[in-house]
């Protein structure tokens, strides 16, 4: 088991037309760690932490993030701990325009998070297969591998889309992209020769969230603004859970918290405060016309790091009997032949160890 904090990051994008023919002045600055952000207004400042901060309003700047650097940053740790058998999460927040389907999605030459995910799990389970692990193909489901790009499109295409007042290609739902991996390795058993499966599974959920606009901002209206309300219900419910899970480390307590309240958090309940290594990205503007939304987005990013997750490898029990014994054997590698004490503790501590994991008195 090991017990981690959400990983948070945020990233501001480009000026986008709007802002430019509007000659909004940016107000969103990182420097290392930190976001600062200058109220244009009240000329407060205020300054936040965070694991990553990614500038990308100018390709000129020397720190300027590519869709490469937050890929690698952010994205390609998560793809390390789902081979090793952890759960895994990333997911999108922020105001309506502010740049998650880009950096989720992006485009074929800008290529975002989720393609890229896929195509170096894909190259690296490929690598694998030289080391005579087979990637099999799924008895209904057929071979992801060819099949992977097609089922991404037609999520997308079936992601409905409108125009809002801040983005003409509005994404009007929530989008959750979830892979399974299994790695099944064979093992022959030193006493018997038997062959031994060992099993170890990740469930990656990649999710780009819906814009969390103000109806007032977004000058939406009739089935837009109804949209916009149940949408709106269910960021509410991750805002709720979300602060009930922060409450809970802040206090030691425990603490009601309210995943069945929306579809969206009852699905994410093991990557928000379960078993689960999980990050998020917070989008903003740089622009001083959207600060109020960009604070409210950096509030939500600063408590949701505040989150423990307690992840551990997901393996069948078998595999962990065979773990338990070479365990056990390592330890005795010396004296594997004798009856010592020494082995006949580390042997009675293993059978122990999987009698209690297998609920039975074996
Ligand atoms: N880092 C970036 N670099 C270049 N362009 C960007 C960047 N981020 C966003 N954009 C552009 O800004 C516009 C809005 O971005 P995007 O559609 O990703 O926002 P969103 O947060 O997903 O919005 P919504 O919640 O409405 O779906 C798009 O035209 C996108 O191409």
């Amino acid at each position: 088991m090991e017990n981690s904090a959400v990983t948070v990051a945020v990233r501001v994008r480009p000026f986008s037309a709007r802002e430019k023919a509007e000659k909004a002045t940016q107000v969103i600055f990182m420097n290392g760690q930190e976001t600062n952000v200058q109220h244009p207004e009240s000329r407060q400042s205020y300054s936040f932490t965070y694991d990553f901060s990614f500038c990308s309003v100018d390709g000129d700047d020397p720190t300027f993030a590519s869709q490469k650097t937050v890929y690698k940053t952010l994205a390609r740790p998560l793809l390390q701990r789902a081979f090793e058998g952890f759960n895994t999460c990333l997911f999108a927040y922020g105001q309506t325009g502010s740049g998650k389907s880009y950096t989720m999605m992006g485009f074929e030459e800008e290529a975002g998070v989720i393609p890229r995910f896929c195509q170096e799990l894909f190259m690296k389970l490929a690598s694998m297969e030289d080391e005579e692990l087979r990637v099999r193909e799924h008895p209904v489901h057929g071979p992801y591998v060819a099949e992977l790009s097609g089922w991404l499109e037609l999520g997308n295409k079936q992601r409905a889309t409108a125009a809002t007042g801040m983005n003409d290609k509005s994404s009007r739902s929530h989008s959750v992209f979830t892979l399974v991996m299994t790695q099944t390795k064979v093992h022959n058993s030193v006493f018997t020769g038997e062959e031994h499966d060992h099993s170890i599974s990740s469930r990656i959920n990649l999710v780009d969230l819906a814009g969390s606009e103000r109806c007032r901002t977004a000058q939406t209206s009739g089935e837009r603004l109804r949209e916009g309300a149940s949408i709106n219900k269910s960021l509410l419910t991750l805002g709720k859970v979300i602060s009930a899970l922060s409450e809970q480390v802040l206090t030691r307590k425990k603490v009601f918290i309210p995943y069945r309240e929306s579809v969206l958090t009852w699905l994410l309940k093991e990557s928000l405060g379960g078993n689960s290594k999980t990050a998020m990205i917070a989008t903003v503007s740089p622009a001083g016309t959207n600060v109020e939304e960009s604070l409210s987005t950096l509030r939500y990013a600063q408590q949701a790091r505040t989150i423990i997750n307690v992840a551990k490898v997901n393996e069948d029990t078998s595999a962990k009997l065979i773990r338990a014994l070479r365990g056990a054997l390592a330890a005795d590698a010396a004296c594997l032949t004798g009856q010592c004490e020494t082995c006949c503790s580390n042997w009675n501590t293993v059978m122990q160890q999987i009698s209690s994991d297998c609920g039975t008195s074996c």
